[in-house]
C-alpha cells in the first residue's frame, strides 16, 4: 500500500514551509520540501556556468544531481548550503528552472521517492496537481501579496539580510506571474484541494486547520 501524502501548495511566502515542517514533526512523518530540488538546481547551474534558459544541460544537471537532506541540513555536490539557497535571488532562479518542462520531468521520481511509511508531507507548487495527484488530503495555502511579502521581509531581516519591502513584493508578484503561467504544472489549486487564506490567520491556527481535516480523514493511524 503507498503512505498516505498531505500535499501543500501555495505560492512564495504562503507558510508552506513552516506548517509542513510543524505537520511532519506532529505526525511522526517524511517531509518534502519541493522547493529545495528547485533551488538547489539553480544554484548549483551557477557553479557549473550553465545558463538558467539551457533546457538540455539543467535537464542532464536535475537527473544526476548530488544532494543529500541530512537532518535539516542541505549537501550539494559535497558542500554545505542549507542558508545559501534561501535567498530571494536564488528562488527566483528556481522559478525560471521550473518553468521547463525537461527539468520537472527529471525531478519526478526524486520527488516520489520520498513517500514511504508512515506517511509524507509535500511542500511545493505542483504536489497536488502533479506529483501527488492522488494524496488523501490537499491544501492549497495562500495569503496575499503584501501579508507575503511582510513575512518574508521579516524572516529575512531576522536573519541579517539587508532586505527592502517594496522590492521583495516586486519579486514576490513577479514569481507568482511566473509560477502560475507556465505551461506545465503551473502553481493553481487542484481540484479536490482545501483552499486556505493564510492573511489574517496565526501558524497555531493554520495547523489547527490541517489538523482537523487529518483526523476528519483519520489519516494519521
Ligand atoms: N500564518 C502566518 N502568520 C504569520 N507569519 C507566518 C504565517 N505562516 C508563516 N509565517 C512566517 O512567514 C515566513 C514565510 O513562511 P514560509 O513557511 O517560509 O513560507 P513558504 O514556504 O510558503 O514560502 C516565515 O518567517 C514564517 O514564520
Ligand atoms: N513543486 C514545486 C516547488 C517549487 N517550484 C518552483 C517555483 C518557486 O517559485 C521556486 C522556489 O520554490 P520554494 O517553495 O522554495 O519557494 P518559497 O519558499 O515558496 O518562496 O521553485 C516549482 O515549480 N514546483
Amino acid at each position: 500500500m503507498n503512505a498516505p501524502v498531505i500535499t501543500v501548495d501555495g505560492p512564495s511566502g504562503s507558510g508552506k514551509g513552516t506548517l509542513c515542517a510543524l505537520l511532519a514533526k506532529q505526525l511522526g512523518w517524511n517531509l518534502l520540501d519541493s522547493g529545495a530540488l528547485y533551488r538547489l538546481l539553480a544554484f548549483a547551474a551557477g557553479n557549473h556556468g550553465i545558463d538558467l534558459t539551457n533546457e538540455e544541460s539543467l535537464k542532464q544537471l536535475a537527473a544526476h544531481l548530488d544532494v543529500q537532506f541530512i537532518d535539516k541540513r542541505i549537501i550539494l555536490e559535497g558542500e554545505e548550503v542549507t542558508d545559501a539557497i534561501r535567498n530571494e535571488q536564488v528562488g527566483a532562479g528556481a522559478s525560471m528552472v521550473a518553468s521547463l518542462p525537461a527539468v520537472r520531468e527529471a525531478l519526478l521520481q526524486r520527488q516520489r521517492a520520498f513517500r514511504e511509511m508512515p506517511g509524507l508531507v509535500a511542500d511545493g507548487r505542483d504536489m497536488g496537481t502533479v506529483v501527488f495527484a492522488d494524496a488523501p488530503l490537499k491544501i492549497f495555502l495562500t495569503a496575499s501579496a503584501e501579508e507575503r511579502a511582510r513575512r518574508r521581509y521579516l524572516q529575512l531581516k531576522g536573519k541579517g539580510d539587508d532586505v527592502n519591502l517594496a522590492s521583495l513584493l516586486d519579486e514576490i508578484r513577479a514569481r507568482d506571474e511566473r509560477d502560475t503561467q507556465r505551461a506545465v504544472a503551473p502553481l493553481k489549486p487542484a481540484a479536490d484541494a482545501i483552499v486556505l487564506d493564510s492573511t489574517e490567520l496565526s501558524i497555531e491556527q493554520v495547523l489547527e486547520r490541517i489538523l482537523s481535516e487529518v483526523a476528519d480523514r483519520d489519516l494519521a493511524g
